[in-house]
């Protein structure tokens, strides 16, 4: 529909809080962290982060209008430790980016842009029966960030490049054969950034434990453009956004005041 959220002038970021005050909120993401505001947190370094995944239970990708998303069976998985309490579950992992390698990324680290972000979003199994449930609450999600920077080829994010003409058009999927590893697509050093923010995304829920790691990963401007040639409308259909013949070249929200939520640090 002409309403649906999208990131063109028409029904970008700057739109959205009309059809979803959530993002009107004092608990939005993506921020800019800055860097001399973060505290570090002798609690945060006495739990280390902890994560399990089931590469085999990476399901399906799909075109989602918004970007490419890949399902997985959140059985098995498991994200603990950290500022977390109790068990978070993987449930989808997907990126965001920008037309050109200068912009992209959602969080920006002292004003500074990156090329691209992953992220891997999880529900707290502890507490909430699912998701869509967990979403509703404020310790609901966890979404693990990671900063995507132009260098050398993604050997583990090529397998999701490998699929994207086969889902070129809004609402296209197609089942994940190869078993993609979400942990080889994270840095090797591990300290991260953490402070409570939302969903980047409408409805814009105010309910995710944002831990977003500070060491970039390296991904090839060919990746990044695999990522830009996916289209915006249905396969049929004729392009409803005004971008340049509906390529999905930005799918980035722009960053909102951090305000006086507490941004803390673990490891250097
Ligand atoms: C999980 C229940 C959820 C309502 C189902 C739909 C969903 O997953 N939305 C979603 C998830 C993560 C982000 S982001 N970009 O990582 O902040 C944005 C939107
Ligand atoms: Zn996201």
């Amino acid at each position: 529909s002409a309403a649906e959220w999208g990131y063109t002038k028409r029904n970008g970021p700057f739109t959205w809080a009309k059809n979803y005050p959530t993002a009107a909120g004092i608990r939005q993401s993506p921020v800019d962290i800055d860097t001399a505001l973060a505290t570090s947190d002798s609690s945060l370094e006495s739990k280390p982060l902890r994560w399990k995944y089931v590469p085999q239970n990476t399901r399906t990708i799909v075109n989602s209008g918004h970007g490419w998303r890949v399902d997985v069976d959140s059985e098995g998985s498991e994200l603990v430790g950290g500022p977390l309490e109790g068990t978070y579950k993987l449930q989808q992992f997907h990126c965001h980016w920008g037309s050109s390698s200068d912009k992209g990324s959602e969080h920006t680290v002292d004003g500074q842009s990156y090329a691209a972000e992953l992220h891997l979003v999880h529900w707290n199994s502890s507490k909430y029966a699912d998701c869509g449930e967990a979403a509703d609450y404020p310790d609901g999600l966890t979404v693990l960030g990671v900063l995507l920077k132009v260098g050398a080829k993604n050997p583990e994010l090529q397998k999701v490049i490998d699929l994207i003409p086969s889902i070129s058009h809004r609402g296209e999927k197609t089942e994940v054969k190869e078993a993609i590893d979400p942990a080889k697509m994270l840095p090797k050093t591990l300290s991260y950034w953490t402070y409570l923010g939302s969903l980047t995304v409408p409805p814009c829920n105010e309910s995710v434990t944002w831990i977003l790691f500070k060491e970039p990963v390296e991904v090839s401007e060919e990746q990044l453009a695999a990522f830009r040639s996916l289209r915006c409308y249905k396969r049929g259909e004729e392009c409803p956004c005004d971008e340049v013949d509906g390529l999905l070249i930005s799918n980035y929200r722009p960053t909102l005041p951090l305000g006086t939520r507490e941004l803390r640090e673990c490891g250097s």
